[in-house]
């Protein structure tokens, strides 16, 4: 049955009752009471909750069980088969413990129709198999295996990528997979007494060595082979050679709307240059190369993984490594990881300013920070910087500046290298702040660890290769020219509490490796991790009067230092309207002009029309506009949906939302954490307050919240339909979505709406023309265009992030140009004649 994962819970619903109505209708129509000889169903767990993922599993187990033991029950009756179909490999541990409680329940004995697919692909499909037969001995059952290579091939490797794992939970060679397979299919041939083999092939090959490998008394197994595919192959064989053999034909039912995703898998993996039915049609492909033993190719291999697929850690080359990652939906590493945050929950963190590598701590000054999640719960004290501890350590970084920036970038860029180090062996402590300090929820937390790390090894690596030594640049003959990047002096850097790590680390990391010495304040709310992450860049070289820690008020110490002329540079990341006052008071200096870099909030759009996928498109708006509580300044605010199809996607969008769990960011089964303080959920309230009086705005939906159940700052996601983006007048940081229905012949005004924001941050466009995505990508006035896909979490880099007009000044953070402009060029032209002539002409023959 075709379905991709379900979007809502009517999607799930749907997807129930087609599968029971396949049941019923194959059922009834089965004319042999036997389930390995009669048609059967084929059904995806994905399509049957719209939550399957392992963060949720605790709390969808049950009710996935119960739904799988109707369908079940249903076959039973019927004796015909029903497979669980295998999906991506984070799925995999789900799918084992739901089939194992099916196979065990006393209520399916005596039906041996329950069956599983396994992934060759997987570098666990041989445990797999253990588990299996485990579970046939146990429950005295066969089971049916439907072994296949595997269909997720492509975004395997690319989320493990992504998520800078140890290693790929796939081969990345064909040829590993083959031997795979062909390992697998002897097991399951061996063990005729718990498995009923069913291969899913249309390789020759492999269908040849499975003829061989089985017993010529083997008791049953059959091969499959996918509607419109393989049939010559099938044909033949069994009509020539196996003439006893059954072959079922797996054919994908379903509505003509969920057949396009399929389709274009199966054609990515068996149009495949290395797939058998590629290269069955290709003449210059020699008969001996197409039926190669695997396993001999996989020997004479020098190199056994795929030396185009490097390793996650590795995929950014020689110059820098991946930062570490952790697998959330492992669940061996998610209860290691609750195991090693233990002993961090009794500790109490006492910062405040660390100047010249001394912290100062005066416990008349403390103040207490408080977990967002539980306003009961003090997680420590920060005495707050004054302007005497300002400007004490404005003065030494001043002295100390000249000797940083003589240092050359190479070692600059050590200290940044291992600084990272250090931030990945503590990763564990500062994602466990990050939770508790900043509310984020685990999975944002572990990536914003990444990015701080990635932060560091990126600016080393252009630190390296950028501002290390003189380039010699050309011109007349008998003088030479060179250009070289200083540090420019002091640096401030303003941080936000929304990234309090990645930001504070990018910003403080850029102005160090570009030579210049740094007063680090960060936001009020977030000073236990910039304390932590200060210390670090201590511990890894950053000499002490070369780096300065000052939390505290930002009103007070902008005022204090701003204006001061020993401040060479100021990187703020924030609000727009605090990123205008700095600008003011620059302006109003005497001295020296210098560098503000300002990156800051955005009203971003996203435009959908009416070749979009609805379900691509849900997934995307959710996490756009209410991942991190919509606390991200890339957030989506303002969707535009094309009114063909705009009833459906609204209805899909508000359903999917209803699935949302706010809570305890500890949780792993949380999405939306806290707001990060009442002032925050005062400014939203203020908003939804403002907006449902206005005529031409209509609240819905909003996320059910029992209110009384948390202790803490929590603000449930809304969704309101308007009529004009210029409704809203600013930025509003949190979870409140702006929906906007336009006619496609309104498509360029609504361009233009977006631009006369003033604002230019994200923006994602959901088409499947091309030539829309690319008139858009032009006239759209923005800093970061995603295309059919969500609009936040760029990555260091490689999405290289900073908006334009109101959304800041440049360059981008994570980009080549970032550190550039926290240098100062200098020129040196020698005139090589002045002692003596030419030597150069003189040497010419
Ligand atoms: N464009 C980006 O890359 C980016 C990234 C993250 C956050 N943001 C933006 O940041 C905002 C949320 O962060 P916030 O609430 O902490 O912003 P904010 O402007 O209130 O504060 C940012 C920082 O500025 C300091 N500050 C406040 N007033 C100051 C003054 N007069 N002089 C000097 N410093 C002062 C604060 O103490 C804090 O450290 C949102 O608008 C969001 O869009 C932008
Ligand atoms: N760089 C982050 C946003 C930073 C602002 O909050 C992202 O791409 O989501």
């Amino acid at each position: 049955m075709l379905g991709e994962s379900a979007c809502t819970v009517e999607d799930a619903e749907e997807y129930f009752n087609l599968y029971m109505h396949a049941i019923k209708a194959i059922g009834e129509s089965a004319d042999i009471n036997d389930c390995f000889k009669s048609q059967g169903v084929s059904i995806k767990l994905s399509s049957l909750h719209s939550r399957y993922e392992f963060s949720q599993f605790g709390n969808i187990a049950e009710e996935l069980r119960a739904k799988l033991l109707e369908l079940c029950h249903e076959a039973k009756k019927y004796n015909i088969s029903l497979c669980i179909d295998a999906e991506e490999s984070e799925r995999l541990e789900m799918s084992l413990v739901l089939f194992e409680q099916l196979r065990l329940d006393e209520s399916l004995s005596e039906w041996e129709g329950l069956g599983l697919a396994v992934q060759a692909y997987q570098k666990r499909a041989l445990s797999v198999l253990d588990f299996v037969e485990d579970v046939a001995i146990r429950s005295k059952h066969k089971v049916m295996v439907r072994l296949v290579k595997g269909a997720y091939w492509d975004s395997e490797i690319k989320r493990t990528q992504e998520l800078g794992l140890i290693g790929y939970p796939v081969f990345t060679r064909k040829s590993h997979t083959d031997v795979c397979y062909l390992a697998c299919a002897q097991k399951l041939l061996s063990k005729e007494n718990h498995f009923y083999p069913c291969f899913g092939t249309h390789n020759a090959y492999t269908f040849a060595t499975i003829i061989e490998l089985a017993d010529k008394n083997h008791p049953g197994f059959e091969f499959q082979r996918l509607h419109g595919m393989g049939k010559s192959l099938y044909d033949y064989a069994i009509s020539e050679l196996a003439t006893s053999i059954n072959c079922r034909i797996y054919a994908p039912v379903g509505k003509h709307s969920d057949l396009l995703p399929y389709l274009i898998r199966r054609l990515l993996e068996n149009g495949a240059n290395s797939s058998f039915v590629n290269q069955v049609n290709d003449s210059d492909v020699k008969i001996e190369e197409l039926v190669s033993d695997p396993l001999e190719k996989v020997k004479s291999l020098e190199y056994e993984p795929h030396p185009s697929i490097p390793l996650p850690r590795d995929i950014f080359g020689e110059e820098r490594k991946n930062s570490l990652g952790m697998d959330i939906s492992d669940s061996i590493a998610v209860s290691q990881f609750a195991n090693d945050i233990r002993e961090f929950s009794e500790k109490k963190w006492q910062v405040g300013p660390i100047i010249d590598g001394e912290s100062f701590l005066d416990s008349a000054e403390f103040t207490e920070v408080v977990n967002p999640a539980h306003l009961e719960n003090v997680i420590g004290e920060v005495s707050s910087a004054t302007s005497a501890h300002a400007l004490n350590a404005l003065e030494i970084a001043h002295s100390a500046f000249t000797k940083w920036q003589n240092v050359s970038a190479e070692e600059r860029a050590k200290c940044l290298e291992k600084a990272a180090d250090l931030l990945e062996e503590r990763m564990k402590e500062l994602i466990y702040i990050l939770i508790v300090e900043a509310g984020k929820i685990l999975s944002d937390a572990i990536a914003e660890v990444r990015e701080a790390i990635d932060f560091l090894r990126y600016y080393a690596m252009i630190a390296k290769n950028e501002l290390n030594d003189w380039k010699k640049l050309s011109g007349p003959t008998g003088e030479d020219n060179f250009i070289f990047f200083e540090g420019r002096g002091v640096f401030l850097c303003i941080s936000p509490w929304n990234f309090p790590l990645a930001i504070f680390i990018g910003q403080v990391s850029a102005a160090l490796a570009a030579g210049n010495a740094v007063l680090a304040k960060p936001a009020e709310q977030t000073p236990i991790i910039a304390y932590e992450a200060v210390k670090i860049l201590h511990e890894a070289g950053i000499p002490k009067n070369v780096l300065h820690l000052i939390p505290g008020d930002g009103w007070y110490l902008g005022k204090t230092l701003v204006p001061d002329n020993r401040i060479s540079g100021v990187a703020f990341t924030g609000s727009t309207q605090t990123a205008q006052i700095i600008n003011r008071m620059l302006a109003s200096r005497d001295g020296p002009i210098v560098p503000l870099i300002a990156e800051t909030g955005g009203l971003n759009a996203m435009i959908v029309d009416s070749s979009a996928l609805l379900e691509q498109v849900t997934k995307d708006v959710l996490i756009s506009a209410f991942r991190s509580g919509g606390q991200r300044c890339s957030a989506l605010r303002v969707l535009f949906i094309q009114e063909d199809i705009a009833e459906k996607q609204v209805k899909m969008i508000c359903n999917a939302a209803q699935e949302l769990k706010i809570g305890d960011p500890i949780q792993l089964s949380t999405d939306i954490g806290p707001i990060i303080d009442k002032a925050s959920i005062d400014m939203l309230t203020k908003h939804t307050e403002k907006i449902s009086r206005d005529e031409d705005s209509n609240l819905l939906f909003k996320v059910p919240m029992d209110t009384n159940s948390y202790n803490g700052y929590f603000f449930p996601p809304y969704i309101y339909e308007i009529q004009k983006i210029s409704q809203l007048k600013q930025e509003v940081f949190g979870p409140i979505l702006h929906i906007i229905r336009f006619n496609k012949s309104q498509l360029n005004e609504v361009i233009s709406d977006i631009n006369n924001t003033g604002y230019g941050l994200t923006f994602s466009l959901q088409s499947r023309v091309q030539s829309q995505i690319a008139l858009i990508s032009k006239k759209i006035s923005v800093g970061n265009v995603y295309i059919n896909r969500n609009q936040i979490g760029a990555a260091v880099g490689t999405q290289p992030f900073g908006g334009r007009g109101l959304s800041g000044t440049g360059p981008k953070a994570g980009g080549p140009n970032y550190l550039q402009r926290f240098s100062i060029e200098k020129v040196v032209s020698v005139n090589t004649t002045a002692c003596g002539g030419n030597i150069k002409l003189a040497c010419l023959d």
